[in-house]
């Protein structure tokens, strides 16, 4: 059986790795140089880096520069997320040799570009559906943008090849991801769901891993790391089946 993927979160605001509470801008607590935080999930184990531009969300300027830097000395798998919202910024994200990027605020505001660049580049677009209640937040998730299962169905039709999905509310919270939200994103498309928010403990990670069957193919996790409620190896044993006890 497949087992979930894990992908520890970098998320960088004027230059430095930070964690945000519920993505709230002016929440942060920082934790130093984003590619010391990268190289030591690395250096752990993971597969799989989630790297977040807090500031191209927010509309605050980019950290385009040192993103690229991360991303290009990485010998892991990069999904770039944060302020990808149209030609340029994709293009530019891309070039960095990241294996995906995730698109936010542009699958609320411009669907034709979307499903424009969706048919171009395939598996490497995913969409971040960052949602409070049922309804999706663009714009670093401060503005509403819409119903998340008709987004859904028309990304689905689009062939849209990944979903993010985050509920803002346990963002950084370290109060457990919504399993009853992943459940319903899940029954409601046949492809991968990359679970985000709210990781507190490794017996959460083991709940997500009973929801691979229903779709759930991995899942981020920021704040827990970075407040060592465990370790990434202890992470990575209990998502392969090993042995850390409950
Ligand atoms: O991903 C984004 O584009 C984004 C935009 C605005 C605010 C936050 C954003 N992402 C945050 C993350 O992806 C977190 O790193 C992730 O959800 C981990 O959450 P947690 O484990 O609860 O710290």
């Amino acid at each position: 059986m497949p087992t979930l993927e894990l992908l520890p979160a970098v998320d960088v605001r004027d230059g430095q790795a930070v964690r945000l509470v519920h993505g709230v801008s002016g929440t942060e607590t920082s934790y130093g140089d984003p590619l010391a935080a990268a190289l030591a999930w690395q250096a752990a184990g993971a597969e799989w880096l989630h790297l977040v531009d807090l500031d191209a969300a927010f509309g605050t300027g980019d950290n385009r520069e040192r993103i690229a830097e991360v991303t290009r000395t990485m010998d892991i798998k990069v999904e770039l997320s944060g302020g990808i919202r149209d030609d340029a910024s994709l293009a530019a994200a891309l070039a960095t040799g990241c294996t995906r990027v995730n698109l936010g605020t542009a699958a609320l505001e411009s669907p034709e570009w979307v499903a424009k660049v969706i048919a171009e580049h395939g598996d490497r677009i995913a969409v971040g559906l960052d949602v409070r209640g049922t309804t999706l937040r663009g714009r670093g998730w401060t503005r509403d943008g819409g119903d998340l299962f008709e987004t859904l169905a028309r990304l689905n039709a689009e062939g849209c090849a990944r979903y993010v999905v985050t509920d803002i509310n346990k963002d950084g919270t370290l109060q457990g991801p919504n399993v009853d939200l992943l459940r319903s994103v899940c029954a409601a498309t046949d492809r991968p769901v990359v679970a985000s928010g709210g990781v507190s403990s490794l017996d959460d990670l083991r709940v997500l891993a009973t929801l691979v069957p229903e779709g759930v193919e991995g899942a981020i996790v920021g704040k827990a790391l970075y407040a060592r409620a465990f370790t990434l190896e202890e992470a990575l044993a209990v998502v392969s089946g090993g042995g850390v006890a409950a």
